[in-house]
Protein backbone atom coordinates (compact mmCIF):
# COMPACT_ATOMS: atom_id res chain seq x y z
CA UNK A 1 0.00 0.00 0.00
CA UNK A 2 1.36 3.41 -1.12
CA UNK A 3 -1.05 5.86 -0.97
CA UNK A 4 -0.08 7.83 2.37
CA UNK A 5 -1.77 11.35 1.15
CA UNK A 6 -4.91 11.45 -0.47
CA UNK A 7 -5.47 13.87 -3.21
CA UNK A 8 -9.30 15.25 -4.26
CA UNK A 9 -9.89 15.70 -7.71
CA UNK A 10 -9.93 20.31 -7.06
CA UNK A 11 -6.32 19.84 -5.57
CA UNK A 12 -5.35 17.92 -8.74
CA UNK A 13 -6.59 20.63 -10.84
CA UNK A 14 -5.52 23.45 -9.10
CA UNK A 15 -1.90 21.65 -9.32
CA UNK A 16 -2.23 20.83 -12.77
CA UNK A 17 -2.81 24.31 -13.95
CA UNK A 18 1.40 25.20 -13.44
CA UNK A 19 1.80 22.40 -15.93
CA UNK A 20 0.93 21.83 -19.68
CA UNK A 21 0.49 18.64 -19.78
CA UNK A 22 -3.24 18.91 -20.55
CA UNK A 23 -6.68 17.43 -18.92
CA UNK A 24 -6.94 14.87 -16.55
CA UNK A 25 -8.30 11.95 -18.16
CA UNK A 26 -7.63 9.35 -15.22
CA UNK A 27 -6.10 8.88 -12.04
CA UNK A 28 -5.48 6.51 -9.64
CA UNK A 29 -3.28 5.03 -6.47
CA UNK A 30 -0.47 2.62 -6.83
CA UNK A 31 -0.66 0.33 -4.00
CA UNK A 32 2.50 -0.33 -4.87
CA UNK A 33 5.86 1.18 -3.27
CA UNK A 34 7.06 1.61 0.37
CA UNK A 35 8.30 5.28 0.85
CA UNK A 36 5.71 7.33 -0.93
CA UNK A 37 2.28 8.68 -2.49
CA UNK A 38 2.10 7.20 -5.83
CA UNK A 39 -0.51 7.70 -8.39
CA UNK A 40 -0.69 7.13 -11.90
CA UNK A 41 -1.68 10.12 -13.92
CA UNK A 42 -3.68 10.07 -17.79
CA UNK A 43 -3.60 13.50 -19.16
CA UNK A 44 -4.51 14.03 -22.67
CA UNK A 45 -1.09 14.64 -23.10
CA UNK A 46 -0.12 11.56 -22.26
CA UNK A 47 0.63 9.01 -19.37
CA UNK A 48 2.79 10.19 -16.10
CA UNK A 49 3.38 9.17 -12.42
CA UNK A 50 2.64 11.54 -9.40
CA UNK A 51 4.67 11.37 -6.36
CA UNK A 52 3.93 13.06 -3.26
CA UNK A 53 7.11 12.74 -0.94
CA UNK A 54 6.08 11.88 2.13
CA UNK A 55 7.93 12.37 5.45
CA UNK A 56 11.28 9.84 5.66
CA UNK A 57 12.20 11.51 2.15
CA UNK A 58 14.04 15.29 3.08
CA UNK A 59 12.84 17.73 0.96
CA UNK A 60 15.87 19.81 0.78
CA UNK A 61 17.22 16.51 -0.92
CA UNK A 62 14.65 16.33 -3.71
CA UNK A 63 16.32 18.17 -6.09
CA UNK A 64 19.58 16.44 -6.18
CA UNK A 65 17.42 13.14 -7.33
CA UNK A 66 15.19 14.86 -9.43
CA UNK A 67 18.73 16.57 -11.17
CA UNK A 68 20.38 12.82 -11.40
CA UNK A 69 17.22 11.37 -12.90
CA UNK A 70 16.75 14.38 -15.57
CA UNK A 71 20.86 14.10 -15.92
CA UNK A 72 20.59 10.08 -16.77
CA UNK A 73 17.14 10.56 -19.00
CA UNK A 74 18.94 13.00 -20.98
CA UNK A 75 21.92 10.78 -21.74
CA UNK A 76 18.54 7.36 -22.53
CA UNK A 77 18.72 5.92 -19.66
CA UNK A 78 15.27 4.69 -19.69
CA UNK A 79 14.69 6.04 -16.16
CA UNK A 80 11.92 8.95 -15.51
CA UNK A 81 11.70 12.63 -16.65
CA UNK A 82 10.49 15.30 -14.05
CA UNK A 83 8.46 17.18 -15.87
CA UNK A 84 8.57 21.09 -15.26
CA UNK A 85 5.79 23.56 -14.79
CA UNK A 86 5.39 26.15 -16.93
CA UNK A 87 7.75 28.28 -14.26
CA UNK A 88 10.23 25.51 -14.97
CA UNK A 89 9.99 24.49 -11.49
CA UNK A 90 9.64 20.03 -11.06
CA UNK A 91 8.94 20.33 -7.28
CA UNK A 92 5.30 21.75 -6.08
CA UNK A 93 3.20 21.69 -3.34
CA UNK A 94 0.30 19.25 -3.60
CA UNK A 95 -2.11 18.19 -0.24
CA UNK A 96 0.61 19.55 2.30
CA UNK A 97 3.03 17.15 0.68
CA UNK A 98 6.08 18.20 -1.84
CA UNK A 99 4.97 16.18 -5.17
CA UNK A 100 6.35 15.57 -8.51
CA UNK A 101 5.34 14.84 -12.29
CA UNK A 102 7.70 12.11 -13.73
CA UNK A 103 7.11 10.66 -17.20
CA UNK A 104 5.72 7.14 -16.93
CA UNK A 105 7.50 3.79 -18.08
CA UNK A 106 5.86 0.90 -19.51
CA UNK A 107 6.84 -2.40 -18.92
CA UNK A 108 7.12 -5.20 -15.57
CA UNK A 109 9.16 -5.76 -12.87
CA UNK A 110 10.44 -9.37 -12.70
CA UNK A 111 8.14 -11.56 -9.68
CA UNK A 112 10.80 -14.63 -10.29
CA UNK A 113 14.39 -12.89 -12.21
CA UNK A 114 16.41 -15.14 -13.93
CA UNK A 115 19.93 -15.17 -15.86
CA UNK A 116 18.11 -13.66 -18.45
CA UNK A 117 17.02 -11.01 -16.27
CA UNK A 118 20.72 -10.28 -14.67
CA UNK A 119 22.60 -9.58 -18.03
CA UNK A 120 20.81 -6.69 -19.47
CA UNK A 121 20.37 -5.44 -15.47
CA UNK A 122 24.14 -5.32 -14.89
CA UNK A 123 24.43 -3.76 -18.69
CA UNK A 124 21.96 -0.94 -17.41
CA UNK A 125 23.65 -0.61 -14.34
CA UNK A 126 26.93 0.16 -15.70
CA UNK A 127 25.23 2.62 -18.50
CA UNK A 128 24.04 4.33 -15.34
CA UNK A 129 27.03 4.59 -14.07
CA UNK A 130 28.82 6.17 -16.76
CA UNK A 131 26.15 8.66 -17.97
CA UNK A 132 26.21 9.97 -14.20
CA UNK A 133 30.35 10.43 -14.18
CA UNK A 134 29.54 14.37 -14.78
CA UNK A 135 26.69 14.86 -12.99
CA UNK A 136 28.88 17.08 -10.24
CA UNK A 137 27.03 17.22 -7.59
CA UNK A 138 27.85 15.00 -4.63
CA UNK A 139 25.42 13.24 -2.01
CA UNK A 140 26.40 11.39 0.92
CA UNK A 141 25.55 7.82 1.09
CA UNK A 142 23.66 8.04 4.20
CA UNK A 143 23.21 4.58 4.25
CA UNK A 144 26.72 3.58 3.55
CA UNK A 145 29.05 1.88 5.79
CA UNK A 146 29.17 4.96 8.59
CA UNK A 147 25.46 4.89 8.94
CA UNK A 148 25.28 1.15 10.03
CA UNK A 149 26.73 0.87 13.12
CA UNK A 150 24.37 3.92 14.19
CA UNK A 151 21.24 1.96 12.76
CA UNK A 152 22.41 -1.45 14.43
CA UNK A 153 22.60 0.94 17.77
CA UNK A 154 19.04 2.16 17.51
CA UNK A 155 17.98 -1.41 17.28
CA UNK A 156 19.53 -2.34 20.29
CA UNK A 157 18.04 -5.32 22.64
CA UNK A 158 15.16 -5.73 20.39
CA UNK A 159 17.34 -7.05 17.47
CA UNK A 160 17.44 -10.38 19.72
CA UNK A 161 13.58 -10.91 19.91
CA UNK A 162 13.99 -11.37 16.26
CA UNK A 163 16.34 -14.38 16.83
CA UNK A 164 18.57 -14.88 19.96
CA UNK A 165 21.95 -13.99 19.84
CA UNK A 166 21.36 -11.61 16.69
CA UNK A 167 22.17 -8.25 17.78
CA UNK A 168 26.01 -9.87 18.96
CA UNK A 169 26.25 -11.51 15.36
CA UNK A 170 25.40 -8.62 13.56
CA UNK A 171 27.89 -6.41 16.13
CA UNK A 172 30.83 -8.59 15.26
CA UNK A 173 29.92 -9.25 11.22
CA UNK A 174 30.07 -5.21 11.49
CA UNK A 175 33.58 -5.10 13.01
CA UNK A 176 35.07 -7.69 10.01
CA UNK A 177 33.26 -5.50 7.04
CA UNK A 178 34.31 -2.20 8.40
CA UNK A 179 38.05 -3.42 8.95
CA UNK A 180 38.09 -4.85 5.26
CA UNK A 181 36.02 -2.21 3.69
CA UNK A 182 38.01 -0.29 1.08
CA UNK A 183 39.39 2.96 1.27
CA UNK A 184 39.82 3.97 -2.14
CA UNK A 185 37.71 2.64 -5.24
CA UNK A 186 36.10 3.86 -8.59
CA UNK A 187 33.34 5.52 -7.65
CA UNK A 188 30.42 8.15 -8.62
CA UNK A 189 26.13 8.03 -9.04
CA UNK A 190 25.10 5.08 -7.78
CA UNK A 191 21.44 4.20 -7.82
CA UNK A 192 22.27 1.98 -4.38
CA UNK A 193 18.35 0.20 -4.67
CA UNK A 194 18.21 -1.68 -8.18
CA UNK A 195 15.68 -4.32 -6.35
CA UNK A 196 13.84 -6.12 -9.38
CA UNK A 197 10.98 -4.04 -8.00
CA UNK A 198 12.79 -1.05 -9.22
CA UNK A 199 13.63 -2.95 -13.08
CA UNK A 200 10.87 -2.82 -15.66
CA UNK A 201 11.27 -5.14 -18.26
CA UNK A 202 9.21 -5.27 -21.99
CA UNK A 203 9.48 -7.70 -24.36
CA UNK A 204 12.97 -9.19 -22.35
CA UNK A 205 14.56 -5.87 -22.92
CA UNK A 206 14.77 -3.01 -19.45
CA UNK A 207 12.35 -0.75 -20.21
CA UNK A 208 12.70 1.45 -17.04
CA UNK A 209 14.64 2.27 -14.03
CA UNK A 210 12.82 3.98 -10.96
CA UNK A 211 13.06 4.98 -7.33
CA UNK A 212 16.37 6.88 -7.30
CA UNK A 213 15.39 7.95 -3.69
CA UNK A 214 18.80 6.47 -2.55
CA UNK A 215 21.04 7.27 -4.82
CA UNK A 216 24.05 9.04 -3.51
CA UNK A 217 27.88 8.97 -4.47
CA UNK A 218 29.65 5.84 -3.62
CA UNK A 219 31.61 2.98 -4.77
CA UNK A 220 29.99 1.34 -8.02
CA UNK A 221 30.71 -1.93 -7.25
CA UNK A 222 29.01 -1.40 -3.86
CA UNK A 223 25.92 -0.51 -6.54
CA UNK A 224 26.94 -4.34 -7.99
CA UNK A 225 27.31 -5.66 -4.58
CA UNK A 226 23.22 -4.83 -4.10
CA UNK A 227 22.13 -6.17 -7.31
CA UNK A 228 23.86 -9.47 -6.01
CA UNK A 229 22.16 -9.61 -3.29
CA UNK A 230 18.74 -8.52 -4.84
CA UNK A 231 18.81 -10.58 -7.59
CA UNK A 232 20.82 -13.67 -7.37
CA UNK A 233 19.61 -15.64 -4.46
CA UNK A 234 17.07 -18.30 -4.89
CA UNK A 235 13.62 -18.58 -3.11
CA UNK A 236 15.55 -20.96 -0.75
CA UNK A 237 18.25 -18.65 0.29
CA UNK A 238 21.04 -20.39 -1.95
CA UNK A 239 23.43 -18.18 -4.04
CA UNK A 240 22.93 -18.24 -7.94
CA UNK A 241 26.30 -18.32 -9.01
CA UNK A 242 24.78 -18.42 -12.88
CA UNK A 243 22.87 -15.21 -12.32
CA UNK A 244 25.82 -13.67 -11.05
CA UNK A 245 27.81 -14.57 -13.92
CA UNK A 246 25.03 -13.32 -15.91
CA UNK A 247 25.03 -10.12 -14.10
CA UNK A 248 28.73 -9.38 -13.97
CA UNK A 249 29.18 -9.64 -17.64
CA UNK A 250 26.33 -7.52 -18.69
CA UNK A 251 27.79 -4.73 -16.49
CA UNK A 252 31.41 -5.59 -17.92
CA UNK A 253 29.83 -5.58 -21.57
CA UNK A 254 29.70 -1.80 -20.76
CA UNK A 255 32.14 -1.28 -18.06
CA UNK A 256 34.85 -3.23 -17.56
CA UNK A 257 36.03 -3.65 -13.32
CA UNK A 258 39.18 -2.91 -12.50
CA UNK A 259 41.11 -6.10 -10.10
CA UNK A 260 40.70 -4.01 -6.93
CA UNK A 261 36.93 -4.02 -7.65
CA UNK A 262 36.40 -7.72 -8.45
CA UNK A 263 38.63 -8.08 -5.50
CA UNK A 264 36.53 -6.31 -2.96
CA UNK A 265 33.21 -8.13 -4.04
CA UNK A 266 33.11 -10.19 -0.92
CA UNK A 267 33.32 -7.71 1.60
CA UNK A 268 31.06 -5.05 -0.69
CA UNK A 269 28.41 -7.78 -1.29
CA UNK A 270 28.13 -8.91 3.37
CA UNK A 271 28.27 -4.68 3.41
CA UNK A 272 25.49 -4.52 1.41
CA UNK A 273 23.43 -7.55 2.63
CA UNK A 274 24.25 -6.01 5.73
CA UNK A 275 22.67 -2.57 4.81
CA UNK A 276 19.47 -4.16 3.83
CA UNK A 277 19.82 -6.23 7.07
CA UNK A 278 19.44 -3.23 9.15
CA UNK A 279 16.88 -1.42 7.49
CA UNK A 280 14.75 -3.97 7.60
CA UNK A 281 15.66 -4.74 11.23
CA UNK A 282 15.12 -1.15 11.54
CA UNK A 283 11.68 -1.22 10.40
CA UNK A 284 10.52 -4.28 11.75
CA UNK A 285 10.92 -3.65 15.48
CA UNK A 286 9.59 0.45 14.82
CA UNK A 287 6.77 -0.28 12.85
CA UNK A 288 3.32 -0.57 14.43
CA UNK A 289 0.66 -3.59 14.53
CA UNK A 290 -1.60 -2.06 12.26
CA UNK A 291 0.38 0.19 10.00
CA UNK A 292 -0.50 1.21 6.41
CA UNK A 293 3.27 -0.45 5.38
CA UNK A 294 4.09 -4.25 4.94
CA UNK A 295 7.41 -4.40 7.09
CA UNK A 296 9.94 -6.77 4.77
CA UNK A 297 11.75 -9.59 6.80
CA UNK A 298 15.05 -8.80 7.66
CA UNK A 299 16.77 -11.86 8.32
CA UNK A 300 16.84 -13.34 5.00
CA UNK A 301 19.31 -10.60 4.76
CA UNK A 302 21.13 -12.40 7.59
CA UNK A 303 21.56 -15.56 5.09
CA UNK A 304 23.04 -13.78 2.88
CA UNK A 305 25.47 -12.37 4.90
CA UNK A 306 26.17 -15.34 6.58
CA UNK A 307 27.19 -16.58 2.07
CA UNK A 308 29.30 -13.89 2.02
CA UNK A 309 31.24 -13.76 4.47
CA UNK A 310 32.18 -17.18 3.65
CA UNK A 311 32.89 -16.00 -0.21
CA UNK A 312 36.85 -15.08 -0.53
CA UNK A 313 36.93 -13.78 -4.22
CA UNK A 314 35.42 -12.80 -7.01
CA UNK A 315 34.96 -16.10 -8.91
CA UNK A 316 32.73 -16.93 -5.94
CA UNK A 317 30.93 -14.77 -8.11
CA UNK A 318 31.19 -16.18 -11.44
CA UNK A 319 33.66 -13.27 -12.03
N1 LIG B 1 8.00 6.29 -13.79
C1 LIG B 1 7.18 5.26 -13.52
N2 LIG B 1 6.57 4.62 -14.53
C2 LIG B 1 5.70 3.61 -14.29
N3 LIG B 1 5.37 3.19 -13.05
C3 LIG B 1 5.95 3.79 -12.00
C4 LIG B 1 6.90 4.85 -12.17
N4 LIG B 1 7.30 5.26 -10.94
C5 LIG B 1 6.64 4.49 -10.05
N5 LIG B 1 5.82 3.62 -10.69
C6 LIG B 1 4.91 2.66 -10.05
O1 LIG B 1 4.81 2.99 -8.67
C7 LIG B 1 5.26 1.91 -7.85
C8 LIG B 1 5.99 2.46 -6.64
O2 LIG B 1 7.09 3.25 -7.05
P1 LIG B 1 8.40 3.38 -6.15
O3 LIG B 1 9.22 4.48 -6.71
O4 LIG B 1 9.06 2.03 -5.98
O5 LIG B 1 7.76 3.83 -4.77
P2 LIG B 1 8.43 3.97 -3.34
O6 LIG B 1 9.60 4.90 -3.48
O7 LIG B 1 7.33 4.52 -2.52
O8 LIG B 1 8.86 2.59 -2.91
C9 LIG B 1 6.11 1.07 -8.77
O9 LIG B 1 6.16 -0.29 -8.38
C10 LIG B 1 5.39 1.24 -10.10
O10 LIG B 1 4.27 0.39 -10.16
N1 LIG C 1 14.61 -2.47 -1.45
C1 LIG C 1 14.50 -2.31 -0.04
C2 LIG C 1 13.33 -1.50 0.41
C3 LIG C 1 13.13 -0.19 -0.33
O1 LIG C 1 11.85 -0.23 -0.90
P1 LIG C 1 11.53 0.45 -2.34
O2 LIG C 1 10.10 0.05 -2.62
O3 LIG C 1 11.71 1.92 -2.10
O4 LIG C 1 12.48 -0.14 -3.35
C4 LIG C 1 14.38 -3.69 0.66
O5 LIG C 1 14.00 -4.63 -0.03
O6 LIG C 1 14.63 -3.77 1.86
Amino acid sequence: MAVYTEVTDDALAGFLEAYDIGRVVAFRGIAEGVENSNYSLRTTAGDFILTLYEKRVDPAELPWFLGLMEHLAAKSLPCPLPVRARDGRNLNPLAGRIAAITTFLPGIWPRRPTAAHCAPLGAALARLHVAGADYQAERVNALGPAGWRPLLERCGDSADRVEPGLGDALAASLDGILDQWPQSLPRGQIHADLFPDNVFFLDGAISGLIDFYFAATDFFAYDIAVCLNAWCFEADLSFNITKSHALLRGYQSVRPLGAKEGAALPVLSAGAAMRFLLTRLYDWINTPDGALVTRKDPMPYYRRLRFHTQTTSATDYGL
